[in-house]
């Protein structure tokens, strides 16, 4: 699929060319084939009026009774000849093969971009009418959505079960649609989603009034005519207003999606940058040069920003080249794969909606520039890198995120990194290798810590307490991206080898903080 990472996108706009190009050499071909049969036809028209103001004079000349008898045979298969050649074979052949040879989005990107456009209005609270005139957050950035592409997102909204923006969708479908003079879609199509994914939210009277409008564009409706009978009866039942679920049991009031409980909205408040860091704690963070993991360091220190003290957060700013941010991103493209996660019963990894991007895993030995990665990370967090994983290189789509979770495996999750023999992951570094316009930040919603994408910089912090316990104030998320194309690396590091460089101690920290 090509929806999850916006470095996949951009080849789609290349198979758009070609698809353009194909299509006009098409509509020229079809339009040469009228034109020559135009003329025909204005030749037969011309020679019939002839004909016909004196049918009988006309027949008795000899030339003219041959040259109708050759217009009705030789050249008249002529123009059934051109009538049956199919210009068109050509070019579909043309279009197959683009669409075989060239990154083409199927059925799946199509879901998958419906459901980021809906995911990004509830994270930012962006509403429906200002998306579909091409605004986010105020700034206009794209034509305007048509009737029919926001009936499309209601549709898919629908395929997903999520009425809840099917309604508004739909509803704003409609709006569309008065104001359309070349109507994009039909309003009884519109009527009939927007009336049952009403019902679907419990509102069964605005459901009946809907499918009575449906009903006056469309009086012999089938469907419509069966659901109005049915939520009459209900109505007179007295069931107003219980929400129904697909069995029938109550669902929740709002988007059903939203009711978690994590503090989903404290988590999008921080995404949002609505929420930072207290003044008191902000002012105890400090800026400084850091040199203590080498001698090297006396001569080129890190410049080190606090992002949060226990769990202590870093940003080591400059720390990746334009050359090395470039080179990575030219070597991981060609090997993207869709993320995966790790199930946690059964240890295999699987894609998943709460990851969308995509990454691919490079070897130091691939390049210069990843073993130079390597030892500046062991630099820079004084761990060994000799049990690490691989450098991952991700890349987000408009939309694309990570849900809150843990960088390590907690106790219950015993098949992680089992066959990897290193021990749990000690340590994040995660490498920016963008900035990111709008959204895309990593956010740690139990310590209210946001952090804003800048390309080269990087974060660093320990999953894992000295005992070894996993810190659960370490819970970090990719807030979906709003616009741009977000970049990042990451190296992991593990438990194995820190023994000397990290002892573990025996205070155990108090039980809350340990997964
Ligand atoms: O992309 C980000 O900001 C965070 C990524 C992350 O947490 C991960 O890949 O584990
Ligand atoms: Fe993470």
């Amino acid at each position: 699929e090509v929806f999850t990472a916006l470095a996949d996108l951009e080849d789609l706009l290349e198979t758009e060319s070609l698809l353009i190009s194909t299509l006009e050499h098409y509509i020229k071909a079809e339009e040469e084939k009228l034109n020559y049969l135009k003329r025909y036809a204005a030749i037969y028209k011309k020679q019939y009026n002839k004909a016909a103001e004196d049918v009988q004079l006309y027949v008795a000349n000899p030339i003219n009774a041959y040259t109708l008898v050759k217009r009705l045979t030789t050249d008249w298969k002529e123009v059934e000849n051109l009538i049956s050649t199919d210009v068109n074979s050509d070019y579909l052949a043309n279009i197959t093969y683009i669409k075989e040879n060239m990154k083409f989005p199927t059925e799946e990107d199509l879901n998958g971009a419906a459901v980021a456009l809906t995911r990004l209005q509830d994270t930012y609270r962006l509403d429906t009418s200002s998306l579909a005139r091409g605004e986010l957050n105020g700034i206009k950035y794209s034509s305007e959505l048509s009737a029919a592409d926001c009936f499309e997102l209601g549709r898919q909204s629908y395929n997903n079960g999520d009425y809840y923006h099917t309604q508004l969708w739909m509803r704003e479908a409609d709006s569309r649609l008065k104001r359309e003079t070349n109507v994009t879609v039909d309003r009884s199509d519109i009527l009939e989603y927007l009336a049952f994914s009403t019902y679907k939210q419990g509102n069964l009277a605005l459901a009946l009034d809907l499918t009575n409008k449906l009903l006056e564009i469309f009086p012999a409706h089938p469907r419509a005519v069966g659901n109005k009978e049915y939520y009459e009866d209900e109505l007179q039942k007295g069931v107003t207003d219980k929400r129904k679920g697909d069995d029938g049991a109550a669902v929740a009031d709002t988007d059903p999606s939203k009711a978690d409980p994590y503090g989903r909205e404290f988590y999008e408040q921080l995404c949002r940058g609505e929420i930072s860091l207290p003044e008191v704690e902000k002012a105890r963070l400090k800026c400084r040069y850091w040199n203590k993991n080498h001698p090297f360091l006396l001569l080129a220190p890190f410049k080190v920003e606090e992002a949060h003290h226990r769990p202590d957060i870093f940003i080591f700013h400059d720390v990746l080249a334009d050359s090395e941010i470039a080179t990575i991103k030219r070597l991981a493209q060609p090997r993207f794969r869709r993320a995966t996660v790790q199930n946690t019963d059964t240890g295999e990894l699987e894609t998943a909606h709460y990851r969308i991007s995509k990454s691919a895993w490079l070897k130091e030995e691939e390049h210069k520039y990843i073993a130079d990665v390597t030892r500046r990370v062991s630099d820079m967090t004084g761990l060994t890198m000799s049990t690490a994983e691989e450098l991952q290189v991700v890349n987000y789509g408009i939309g694309g995120h990570y849900e809150p979770h843990f960088d390590f495996a907690r106790k219950e999750e015993t098949n992680a990194f089992k066959a990897l023999g290193t021990g749990n992951r000690i340590a994040t570094v995660l490498f920016y290798m963008s900035d990111v316009a709008q959204g895309g930040a990593t956010v740690f919603p139990a310590i209210s810590v946001a952090l804003w994408p800048k390309k080269g910089a990087a974060a660093f912090w320990h999953n894992l307490h000295p005992s070894g316990d996993g810190d659960r104030l370490t819970r970090h998320a990719a807030c979906p991206v709003l616009t741009g194309s977000k970049w990042v690396s990451n190296k992991w590091i593990h438990e194995r080898g820190q023994e000397f460089l990290r002892p573990c101690t025996s205070n155990r920290p108090p039980d809350y903080l340990v997964a």
